[in-house]
């Protein structure tokens, strides 16, 4: 592989910090970015071996201090050695408090002089700090790690001790929380793990790259489409699948920015229409209004002024509108909508039935491609996977049509809000191939279509296996997706004897 460093370059404003931008044109499917985590650290306060990363309950021997899993001998000699050395501790702290976890990797980082460098890289990183002083989850973590670990007396076996205070501990914390990816742990549940320059990449909803991570925890970062040299390298730092005020939300508490994204910004999300309402008042004109969300124009006189809270300069710079006929919907009744469709999604769960009772019924308050709706078509779709997987349920042609029209639904959205190589994507365009090709096969059966009908259906499916697999292509080959496009591959091979010996024996 070429040097990737030429790549990309470090860059930095006041608006965004440090950031990536091309080096050079960077074309789509193109890796500009290998590295391996300074640190991996389990989520959620889950206890994991420190040395395989699988969950265990298990401590190990020689430090007392560290989990460390049967199948593992040992973890690193380092770090075991120092704890081991450490004698009037109360280990019982640090082991009721899995998140004091994180904080002992980040200063056994600084206390290992083979990691000055690693160690330089962590505390350079974006903490924002301040912002977070004082607030809730500051009192927590004060409780959960950062109160225990000091009390523990282990901090006074480490270098410079007086420097190890709650400010340092606080911000190890905070420079997780900002800074961390979410990743695959090796049997259920997730890690996070820290990669520096990776982390570097400024966010935006519609992003243009795309990071995977192999069996080694190395990841690799390629661009989703082509990149003009100049331009910035975004990744996306939320859920896609949300809503503008959630992803907005989630990247304001936990990332302290405003998103301003062009998807953010566009109140109908680019056309995808994900946090859209039906307008009832154009319904009972028999014409089809959609309810957005867009910024109020400030009627003269009405300027905010500066000694307006910002929450409410917040509330009323929004206003729920309908397109079309200038409907409005109040913040409050939108809140309630939400909140509603939540609660009943809650209780339907896994019930296919209920899904869809609630999907016909939400639809006629919410646009079809709102996010809720999104969600509760991807359940149904995940319940009738499972059904056309068990053969003995014998599924009839019904399930396989549903499955269909709910494939392309969620394609659509996709195609909208994931423009370029997208896994996502990719998944779901394989299940809707898959799964248009049985219901092709069984309508050939039924004698509803001739065979070379059947041909140009499956030629047609054949097109959207070989898109998936060019998504998925680029996948490291021992993950999840790599698999996949394995299976891809095999499949694709089997439909094409299929064609012929179909074309052949006409
Ligand atoms: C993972 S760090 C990225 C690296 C960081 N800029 C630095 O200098 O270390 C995330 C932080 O970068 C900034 N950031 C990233 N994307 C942004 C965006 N689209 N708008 C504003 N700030 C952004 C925010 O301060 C955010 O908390």
């Amino acid at each position: 592989m070429n040097d990737l460093t030429k790549k990309y370059i470090i860059e930095q404003n006041d608006e965004l910090g440090r950031y990536l931008t091309a080096a050079a044109d960077i074309k789509a499917g193109e890796t500009f970015l290998l590295e391996q985590p300074i640190l991996l650290l389990a989520s959620n306060g889950d206890r994991r071996c420190t040395n395989c990363l699988k969950l265990t309950t298990e401590f190990c021997r020689i430090c007392q201090v560290f989990a460390l899993c049967d199948n593992c001998a040992s973890h690193n000699e380092y770090d075991c050695g120092l704890l081991a050395g450490m004698k009037d501790i109360q280990v019982d702290l640090v082991k009721e408090n899995p998140l004091i976890y994180g904080l002992l990797k980040c200063l056994l980082l600084r206390e290992n002089p083979e990691n000055t460098a690693y160690y330089e890289q962590l505390i350079q990183m974006e903490s924002h700090l301040e912002a977070r002083r004082g607030s809730e989850i500051w009192r927590d973590l004060q409780q959960h790690a950062v109160g225990p670990l000091l009390q523990s007396g282990l901090t006074k076996y480490l270098k410079d001790t007086q420097s190890v205070d709650e400010n340092l501990l606080h911000k190890y914390l905070a420079i997780i929380d900002v800074n961390c990816f979410e990743i695959r742990a090796p049997d259920e549940g997730q890690l996070r793990g820290i990669y520096p320059l990776a982390a570097l990449m400024a966010h935006n909803c519609v992003s243009n790259v795309q990071a995977s991570i192999d069996e080694h925890y190395q990841m690799k970062v390629y661009a989703r489409c082509d990149v003009a040299k100049g331009a910035l390298l975004y990744n996306c730092y939320t859920n896609v699948l949300l809503g503008t005020d959630e992803r907005r939300h989630l990247l304001k508490v936990g990332k302290y920015f405003d998103c301003k994204c062009a998807r953010c910004e566009d109140p109908t999300e680019l056309g995808s229409h994900m946090s859209s309402f039906m307008c009832a008042r154009c319904a009972d004109n028999k014409r089809a209004g959609f309810i957005v969300k867009k910024k109020k124009e400030p009627a003269q006189g009405q300027q905010q002024t500066a000694k307006q809270t910002k929450s409410s300069a917040t509330k009323q710079l929004w206003l729920w509108q309908c397109q079309q006929c200038e409907h409005t919907l109040t913040a409050e009744t939108v809140e309630q909508l939400i909140e509603r469709a939540k609660e009943e999604m809650f209780h339907a769960k896994d019930d296919v039935t209920r899904y869809e009772l609630l999907l016909s019924k939400l639809t006629r308050y919410f646009h079809p491609n709102h996010y809720l709706l999104l969600d509760i078509k991807q359940n149904i779709a995940a319940i009738l996977r499972s059904i056309l997987q068990n053969f003995s349920l014998q599924p009839g042609r019904k399930v396989y049509e549903r499955k269909v029209r709910l494939c392309q639904d969620i394609f659509g959205i996709l195609q909208i809000i994931l423009p370029g190589i997208s896994r996502l994507k990719a998944i779901v365009l394989y299940e809707m191939a898959n799964t248009t090709a049985e219901l092709h096969r069984m309508r050939y059966e039924q004698k509803e279509l001739q065979k070379m009908e059947l041909v140009a259906l499956l030629k047609h499916i054949e097109q959207m296996l070989r898109e998936a697999i060019r998504m998925l292509l680029y996948e490291p080959p021992d993950t999840p997706e790599g698999q996949m496009t394995k299976n891809m591959l095999k499949e694709l091979k089997d439909l094409q004897n299929d064609i012929k010996y179909l074309e052949e024996n006409q």
